[in-house]
């Protein structure tokens, strides 16, 4: 086989994902007994694109509980993640919190709880900072901005949204919240680390505090198992029985309840958008460790 069917290529439809070496593989495990390992490229920034939305998702539903599903639905689609088709037939309710179209909702719903989306990236920075408790965690301008130039595609969602009432700001305050949060850098060890609360019932674990319910993880962690890869959830459940998020920049975060936090990182994707060896490297290690859930 070749090196390129192996490892799958990474993304080049956002131009500065393209560039990045799809050899690097890195992994970090965050257990709950405040225990960390890594392995490979575990300190290189990489793009977390859709893993984001997990985060917005937290924040969202802190501020605007359950009202926040008379906007967004909790089914998996079946879809590619940027799919239009079943916003016309759904009139404009998108199926989960995790397609484009659905964190552009929940973008939507942080912004109206702000002032201005600068504040609401903020706010979005501060919380992946506060529960990886990592101030050196940051938005990569230039991601931001290619994806803002060439995002013609979210673009029309978020127009085809409004066009429903399901937007209340303006699609490009939206659309700028939007791209400035799929494009935040962070390591696996960050990654892992910003994952802790909800492999530990809501809490930090290494100082014991709340951050969100149990009720909220528990949820949250359903939501990832069922739409976390897409049209791809179903295989990535069958074989690692895990909650998880992938992104497009070759990242996935998958919860172990109650044991562990996983972030995975390889650049190359398969056809559904999400990391050809992450996936891989989940799949053997919730077997050896009999992870699985089920
Ligand atoms: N699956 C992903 O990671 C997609 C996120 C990317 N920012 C996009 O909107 O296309």
């Amino acid at each position: 086989m070749s090196g390129r069917a192996e490892r799958g290529l990474p993304a080049d439809y956002i131009p500065p994902l393209a560039s990045v070496d799809p050899a690097c593989f890195g992994i970090a495990v965050a257990l709950v007994d405040n225990r960390v390992f890594t392995a490979g490229n575990a300190e290189q920034a990489f793009s977390i694109q859709s893993i984001s939305k997990l985060f917005t998702l937290t924040l969202a539903l802190g501020m605007l509980g359950d009202s926040l599903w008379r906007r967004v639905g909790r089914e998996p689609s079946g879809d590619a993640f940027n799919s239009i088709v079943l916003l016309e037939y759904e009139r404009g309710i998108p199926r989960n919190p995790f397609l484009n179209a659905g964190s552009l909702v929940v973008a939507d719903a942080l912004l109206s709880s702000a002032r201005a989306p600068r504040e609401t990236i903020g706010e979005i920075l501060r919380f992946l900072r506060f529960v990886a408790e990592d101030d050196g965690i940051a938005i990569d301008p230039v991601v931001a901005q290619a994806e803002k130039a060439t995002g013609y595609r979210n673009a029309a969602l978020a127009n085809y949204l409004s066009s429903f009432g399901n937007l209340t700001n303006h699609p490009e305050h939206v659309l700028g919240v939007y791209v400035h949060h799929c494009a935040i850098a962070m390591s696996c060890r960050q990654l892992a680390m910003a994952g802790r609360f909800l492999a530990a019932r809501g809490r930090n674990p290494a100082t014991g505090h709340s951050v969100v319910s149990e009720e909220r993880t528990r949820r949250v962690n359903a939501l990832m198992m069922t739409c976390g890869h897409y049209d791809g959830s179903g295989d990535f459940a069958f074989r690692t029985g895990l909650p998880s998020k992938s992104g497009v920049g070759g990242g996935i975060l998958a919860i172990v309840p109650a044991v562990a936090s996983i972030a995975v990182w390889s650049p190359g994707l398969n056809a559904q958008g999400n990391s050809l060896l992450g996936i891989e490297a989940l799949d053997i290690l919730s077997r050896r460790m009999c992870w699985s859930v089920f």
